[in-house]
């Protein structure tokens, strides 16, 4: 019998063969939000709710009603124009980070936090200031504000268009020295001019209906936009080879990515049609900018007007800047009254929301689930995870946990169940019993990897009513060795099966055997010879210790032949009480295991 194994300290245990190190202490207490969910459920999706009232660090300028809408739930300090080192002091104390563009939020930050920094807002677009790997390996979620800023840097685009090709800047200038220098400034016209919008996302969509509204003949390049989308409003989506050898005007609209990163260089400028005219309210460095001074310099280009730089500010002494056929705005794009209140309305509502519990729909580093979704897998999220405890806790230690097979049974067509959520759940209960590791939605698969363990996902596919999302989730660790020997299934993997009744989960099978147990509170799983009398014993022994039972039930191959017993208790048993559970002559093994 290994009434020993029973009692054993789970973490001693640990079937984990690789030690890990990094912990994060959990600043958080209990959940309160998401009604739909468990308040276990809900406070470990993404971020925990919190006792106290967290404290929020606004390290750039936010519009005021955002601060409001902070300052209603949380202790907001705006402290502007830190330094790294002053960030990486100050972040200890927070639980929130909201930054705009000129904040670089980068892997010594999380570092610096100790993990008490769950939320990163970046209020705004682009995010290629904020280390996301680091953010996603710290379990910490970034948001951003994707929509308000869209009008205003489609209007700054435009506006620097119509500057550029009329040379406004050059020539306010030269009044205000005194000049007037008629013949110097005569522009190009637009109307009729091919213009190749670079990124035909939310930005890029704007610019193009305003600039067809000039009279420009609009084309994009966007290797992920749908064609539809641009058919719509008059575009032709063409190659990137064909949209800057037949444009007069590009404007760029694309993220900073490696992808696009230096996408305009001395190869691309090459291709142009000689004398085109450069807008860029992206990010400075999906240019070269050392070869678009050369190609300003070759008259290439005849004219660039630009927002954005790959340092900013840029260099007093910077020859782009400098050169008297570029434009230049201190990246203004999204400064507008009205965006900028709109973006902190955004970030604000993202930041406390997760601080919240919620899942953020504007998560950049966590999947995003619709409420709807998320309402509906509340319960099997519960059960996920306990399954995911339970599945490990049966491992004996020294086992090294590498292999986790998880399958969804279900009557829905694949496409039509998001298991992002249940994948992370599970692997948050296999890693969080044996280790000090937080697991949530952001860093989930990160961990997994992180420790070797290999999760791969089966749809069982089901006849009957789509109805549910799930009848039933398997989980099964292969190559390992158990302390339940019965929970080994015939195919020599330690298997449990979770069904959900009620919105409770309930374990519905343990190995080879089927049961039905509620997965509340803790368990003692026990294999006996099927005889009468033994549940009676078992009963009496808790009942004499005050262990409430809250559910009890059997599960046998045949008749008198070996059978399981799962029990439920509301109480942890103490050692003295398993000894004696474990001293029943018809016992044969028995755990005891926390969900
Ligand atoms: N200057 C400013 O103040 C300001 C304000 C807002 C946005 N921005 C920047 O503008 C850019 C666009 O913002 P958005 O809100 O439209 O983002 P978005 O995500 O809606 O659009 C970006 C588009 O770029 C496309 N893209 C990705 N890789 C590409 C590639 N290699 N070639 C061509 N297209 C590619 C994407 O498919 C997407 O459609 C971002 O870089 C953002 O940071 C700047
Ligand atoms: O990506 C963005 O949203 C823009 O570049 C705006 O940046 P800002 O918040 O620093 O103005």
């Amino acid at each position: 019998m290994a009434a020993s194994a029973a009692l054993s300290n789970l973490k001693n245990s640990s079937p984990w063969s690789l030690s890990w190190t990094i912990s994060f202490p959990s600043p958080f207490g209990s959940s309160v939000a998401v009604p739909s969910l468990s308040r276990r459920a809900s406070s470990s999706l993404v971020v925990m709710a919190m006792e106290a009232k967290p404290t929020v660090l606004v390290a750039e300028k936010l519009g005021q009603a955002g601060l409001d809408l902070l300052k209603g739930f949380a202790n907001v300090d705006c402290s502007y124009n830190l330094t790294q080192e002053e960030l990486c002091t100050k972040i200890s104390l927070c639980d929130a980070l909201i930054v705009r563009s000129a904040t670089k939020v980068s892997r010594e930050v999380f570092e610096s936090s100790g993990g008490r920094l769950k939320v990163v807002g970046r209020a705004g677009v682009g995010i290629d200031n904020v280390d996301l790997s680091a953010a996603t390996e710290h379990g910490c979620l970034v948001v951003n504000a994707p929509t308000a800023n869209t009008v205003a840097a489609a209007e700054h685009g435009i506006a620097l268009l119509t500057a550029m090709a009329r040379n406004i800047a050059q020539a306010d200038a030269s009044v205000k020295a005194g000049k007037w220098q008629r013949s110097k400034y005569v522009g190009v016209s637009l109307v009729g001019k091919t213009l190749a919008v670079m990124g035909f996302g939310k930005v890029g969509t704007e610019v193009a209906r305003r600039a067809k509204g000039l009279g420009m003949h609009v084309i994009a390049h966007d290797p992920y936009a749908p064609a539809d989308r641009a058919r719509a409003i008059g575009v032709e989506l063409v190659t990137f080879d064909e949209a800057i050898s037949t444009a007069d005007f590009l404007s760029l609209h694309m993220p900073l990515t490696p992808a696009t990163s230096k996408i305009l260089n001395d190869e691309s400028f090459a291709k142009m049609r000689r004398g085109v005219r450069i807008v860029n309210v992206a990010r400075g460095g999906v240019i070269d900018e050392e070869a678009l001074v050369r190609a300003l310099d070759d008259g290439i280009v005849a004219q660039a007007a630009l927002d954005v730089f790959v340092e900013e500010p840029p260099p007093k002494d910077s020859k782009l800047v400098q050169h008297e056929n570029v434009t230049v705005t201190p990246h203004l794009g999204a400064s507008t009254m009205e965006a900028q209140e709109g973006v902190a309305i955004e970030i604000a509502e993202a930041v406390v929301g997760a601080l919240r519990g919620e899942l953020a729909a504007t998560a950049v580093n966590a999947p995003m689930v619709p409420a709807e979704v998320l309402s509906e897998l509340a319960p099997f999220v519960v059960l996920a995870e306990k399954l995911g405890r339970l599945a490990v806790q049966l491992v004996a230690g020294g086992s090294g946990v590498k292999s986790v097979k998880v399958s969804y049974a279900s009557a829905r067509a694949p496409d039509d169940l998001d298991t992002r959520l249940l994948r992370a759940t599970i692997t948050k209960g296999l890693i969080e019993p044996i280790s000090s590791v937080f697991v949530n939605l952001v860093n989930a698969d990160f961990t997994a990897k992180q420790r070797g363990l290999q999760i791969t996902e089966e749809r069982i596919v089901l006849d009957g009513s789509p109805e549910n999302p799930l009848e039933y989730i398997q989980v099964q660790i292969a190559n390992v060795e158990s302390r339940f020997a019965s929970a080994i299934s015939e195919s020599g993997e330690i298997k449990v099966e979770g069904k959900v009744k009620d919105r409770i989960p309930h374990l519905t099978k343990v190995g080879s055997f089927e049961v039905d147990v509620s997965m509340e509170g803790s368990l003692i799983l026990c294999r006996q010879v099927d005889q009468p009398g033994i549940i009676g014993k078992v009963g009496s022994i808790l009942g004499e210790e005050n262990v409430n039972v809250s559910f009890m039930s059997v599960g046998r191959i045949a008749p008198r032949k070996q059978a399981v017993m799962a029990i439920g208790v509301d109480d942890q048993p103490t050692k003295e009480t398993l000894k004696k559970i474990g001293g029943i002559t018809a016992i044969e093994e028995f755990v005891f295991l926390k969900l």
